[in-house]
């Protein structure tokens, strides 16, 4: 039995392409047909995952986004930036959105104490460019019922994503919420900073 038939996201239907060791950035370009807002990326990507969380931004028809972080001493806006509009300025993540397509070219996160803090999100899919990191696992898969898909869809949805190799979780990944607690538990003393 093969789950080809569920769509996840574009980038992964046709099979998950790996990321070259080597790559070391490019750029990423919005959907709008002229005026494009353009962003420089310096650098190769990390934790690149699909995402079911309704907060990040998909290609139309997709139920997944797919995102992955990077420095964000690496991101810089090139072309176009006065179409940027920041889409929820009291969310963690700031995503600043073309207000002209409504792709979202980066998630920003301001708050110095956010466990992520330093990382950018960025959408690697928007890039022309082969190279960029892999998506690696299934993040917030519980929370695309959130967005209207069916509760009885979930069991294919996941076999799907076990199917890419594409572990599915209804949070982040065991690492990352790891690394979030670990930061939790030394802000609080719980742990040794
Ligand atoms: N059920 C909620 C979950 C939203 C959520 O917590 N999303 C995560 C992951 S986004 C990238 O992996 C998050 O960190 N959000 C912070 C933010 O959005 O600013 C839902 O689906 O809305
Ligand atoms: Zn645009
Ligand atoms: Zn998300």
């Amino acid at each position: 039995m093969t789950y080809e038939h569920i769509k996840i996201h574009p980038a992964v239907d046709g099979g998950v392409k790996q990321g070259r060791a080597d790559f070391a950035g490019g750029t990423l370009h919005c959907n709008c047909a002229t005026d494009k807002v353009e962003v420089k990326v310096g650098g190769q990507t990390a934790h690149n995952h699909v995402c079911g969380c309704t907060k990040c931004w998909k290609p139309d028809g997709a139920v997944f986004s797919q995102v992955a972080v990077v420095g964000r001493d690496a991101v810089s806006v090139t072309a176009n930036g006065h179409k940027l509009k920041i889409v929820n300025e009291a969310a963690p993540i700031q995503r600043h959105a073309c207000s002209g397509c409504g792709a979202h070219m980066y998630g920003r996160i301001e708050n110095t104490g956010h466990p992520f803090y330093g990382l950018d999100f960025v959408h690697t899919e928007l890039s022309d460019q082969d190279g960029w990191s892999e998506p690696q696992f299934a993040a917030f898969v519980s929370s695309i019922i959130e967005s209207g898909v069916e509760p009885s869809r979930m069991g294919d949805i996941r076999a799907r994503l076990k199917e890419l190799g594409l572990e599915p979780y209804d949070a982040l990944s065991p690492p990352l919420m790891d690394a979030i607690a670990t930061h939790v538990a030394k802000q609080s003393g719980a742990l040794k900073a």
